[in-house]
């Protein structure tokens, strides 16, 4: 399909406030979109759907999903970047309030993890509202393309349930077949040209705990389980640590429904253990995650790879072979829109070592994959 047409089609479904969500994967030039025929809202019950999936960080609110058949799909295979996209950074707007709250919120938290010998760590977030006159959301969505080539990049719609956009590095699951992969992303610090990153003492700390705890997670599930050294990955402007942690998993009766609730929430954010750091997340936080740090992504769909027979004589030497497999992203870097307001929201993970002021910045650092690709008219 054309690109102005696939981006014409998203417009009419969104003007006629039909849910829809477009999305292109990590180092990916196909650029996907499901759109949802009715404004119906379908829940995932126990994994085995095909479609699209969007899951709130409360496990105990159901995921939305756009079911496969309920769906047009529709493609093209790379998106050209248009000469009329303009990069405008506001990150001015910040309340003085909400960062004496956040310092006040990491302090607290601080005090906790040193009193509690067991509690390790706790990922805590903020959520930042800012007034935006005229929004377009798939024009947003296209900077976002044209900005974060390696991200998980989308743009999600229902009517009765709302609006979000983002570009998240982080992958929660990939399953396809029996191979099975995710990653243990943590540690924070800004991208400078020209510099080679090193880590201190507490960031090698903090992600080595979800390294462990997903490791732990998956260990009677998967096998030949291979765990990389950890390894600095560049997200926009910021840098993570992160390891790649792959296997081979054998699906029982319950599908992949058994590894995402081994995974999610993972500590990178949550925290260790997970319930303590959870009820501390409700009690403090003083605002509802809703998808933020949720995840999302393709259920049970079915993906076709051109392979190469690379022998001679064969004629039709190009043959194509197809998986069913998902693939979820953990819903980070995101956006929502509500009447006249874009919400940022944006955390980081906290240990006995963390200072309230280096993490409140982290935060700002981060709202800002946000705020960046955002055009003023
Ligand atoms: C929680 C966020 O990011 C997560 C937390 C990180 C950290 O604590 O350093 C790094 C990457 C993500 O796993 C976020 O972007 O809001």
């Amino acid at each position: 399909m054309q690109q102005d047409i696939f981006f014409s089609n998203l417009k009419e479904q969104y003007t006629l406030e039909l849910p829809f969500v477009v999305y292109r994967k990590p180092n990916a030039s196909e650029v996907t979109a499901f759109l949802q025929k009715d404004s119906t809202i379908n829940y995932v019950s126990d994994f085995q759907e095909k479609g699209f999936v969007f899951a709130p960080f409360n496990t105990a609110e159901k995921p939305i999903l756009f079911k496969e058949e309920d769906c047009e799909r529709i493609t093209i295979d790379s998106f050209k970047k248009l000469e009329n996209l303009f990069l405008v950074d506001t990150s001015a707007i910040i309340s003085e309030a909400a960062h004496q709250f956040h310092v006040a919120l990491v302090t607290n938290a601080v005090s906790t993890l040193k009193e509690e010998t067991d509690f390790k760590k706790v990922v805590l977030s903020r959520k930042e509202s800012v007034a935006i006159e005229a929004f377009s959301p798939l024009e947003v969505f296209q900077n976002i393309l044209a900005t974060y080539p390696t991200a998980f990049c989308y743009c999600w719609y229902h009517p009765s349930i709302g609006l979000w956009l983002g570009a998240t590095p982080e992958t929660l699951l990939k399953v396809y077949r029996n191979k099975l992969s995710t990653m243990a992303l943590a540690g924070t610090q800004r991208y400078i040209e020209h510099t080679e990153a090193t880590w201190g003492e507490k960031e090698i700390r903090e992600q080595q705990i979800v390294t462990d705890t997903i490791v732990e997670a998956l260990s009677d599930k998967v096998q030949k389980l291979e765990v990389s050294k950890a390894h600095t990955h560049r997200a926009g402007n910021l840098l993570h640590l992160k390891t790649d942690i792959s296997g081979t998993v054998a699906m029982g009766d319950d599908g992949i429904k058994e590894v995402i609730t081994a995974l999610h929430p993972t500590p990178a954010v949550c925290g260790l253990p997970r319930e303590r750091a959870k009820n501390f997340i409700v009690a403090n936080e003083g605002y509802d995650r809703s998808f933020y740090s949720g995840y999302l992504g393709e259920l049970n769909n079915v993906q076709t790879t051109e392979r190469n027979r690379n022998r001679r004589n064969v004629e039709n030497s190009v043959y194509k072979s197809t998986a069913t497999g998902s693939h979820l992203f953990v819903n980070l870097r995101c956006m929502e829109y509500t009447d006249g307001l874009l919400h940022f929201y944006v955390g980081g993970g906290i240990v006995e070592g963390s200072d309230g002021e280096a993490e409140w910045q982290e935060t700002v650092h981060k709202s800002n994959t946000m705020k960046k690709i955002l055009p003023v008219k």
